[in-house]
């Protein structure tokens, strides 16, 4: 296994003020390399994958929207403080998915869901779970980034002053800017508006924000691909550096990515039934390692490898 950082290639997208670009040098390699030199290259110093302390457990999961079942039959398991991965073709359901780990869904009209969402031993979806407390024990940082059009201090100050958090507020926004690599950058200018920040930063600020109200897990869907690939290697980093601390799910449409950072990978495709109605499926779920370098079901070599999707 090649050593070296991989590239982040990730297109750039951006529409902000591109970063400063110190980390260059470091993240520039060489384009071209063979996906398989990836994998693992941002999980080095962090302990073996493994299911052994499992958050979800996640069993026979339909999710309908109005009458499209657009997910189906999905059953798998997250482990703590591990990076999981959800790849697949557009459409089969990753996010679908991953908005049902916080009830995300619930804010979509006609959005169904039937099945078990188990976290720390309890079904998300019993009859007497606060939505709004899952919500803020499983975070979420989404594709674009979505400051508040507020300063960057009250962008983290606002969620632990909504759920009345105890102590002194400047420590715990300092306390999750650092979390989120972005204390150095932003220090100076704390009552500046979050939206004069680049793409790259926001979304670390969108991380900081997430962290600041303590979460347990937290779930990002498509997190950099807005980001350039300078941005995107600093959020990789910090993915890297918060899985010690927190669970991590992440919605990925770019397979290096997955490779590089995550300790599990679950590929998702999407069948067409007879009607010509798709419905997503996970096809296979392993260690990243499996995954990459010895799939067991075709689709999902098919899918690596770019022969499919
Ligand atoms: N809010 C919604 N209302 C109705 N249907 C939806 C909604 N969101 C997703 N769907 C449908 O659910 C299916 C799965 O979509 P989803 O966005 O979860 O897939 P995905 O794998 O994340 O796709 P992509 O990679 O393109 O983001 C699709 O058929 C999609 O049209």
């Amino acid at each position: 296994m090649n050593q070296d950082p991989a590239p982040a290639s990730t297109p750039s997208t951006a529409t902000h003020r591109q970063e400063p670009v110190p980390e260059l040098a470091k993240h520039g390699a060489p384009e071209g390399r063979s996906l398989a030199l990836a994998i693992g290259d941002r999980r080095r110093g962090r302990p073996t994958p493994s299911l052994g302390d499992p958050v979800f457990h996640i069993s026979d999961l339909d999710i309908w929207y109005a009458d499209h079942q657009a997910v189906r039959d999905v059953t798998l398991t997250i482990g703590r403080r591990q990076i999981t991965a959800m790849i697949g073709p557009s459409g089969c359901g990753k996010s679908t998915v991953i908005r049902c780990l916080n009830r995300m869904n619930d804010l979509i009209p006609g959005a169904r869901v039937t099945g078990k969402v188990v976290y720390q031993g309890e079904n998300l979806y019993d009859a007497d779970v606060d939505p709004i407390e899952v919500r803020r024990r499983i975070g979420m940082v989404f594709q674009k980034p979505n400051p508040f059009p507020k300063s960057i201090y009250d962008n983290i100050a606002y969620g632990p002053r909504v759920n009345g958090m105890q102590g002194n507020l400047d420590d715990l926004v300092e306390e999750a800017l650092t979390g989120a690599a972005l204390w150095e950058e932003v220090k100076d200018k704390l009552k500046a508006s979050a939206l004069a920040l680049s793409g790259g930063q926001q979304q670390r600020l969108c991380i900081a924000r997430a962290i600041a109200v303590r979460p347990e897990v937290i779930l990002m869907d498509e997190p950099c691909s807005a980001l350039d690939p300078i941005a995107t290697a600093r959020i990789e980093d910090l993915m890297a550096e918060l899985a010690s601390e927190f669970t991590i799910v992440i919605v990925t449409h770019n397979m290096q990515q997955a490779g590089r950072i995550s300790d599990y990978t679950a590929f998702f495709t999407a069948d067409v039934d007879d009607k010509g109605v798709r419905h997503g499926r996970l096809v296979e779920y392993d260690t990243t390692e499996k995954i990459f370098e010895n799939p067991a079901d075709p689709r999902t070599e098919d899918y690596i490898t770019g022969r499919f999707g």
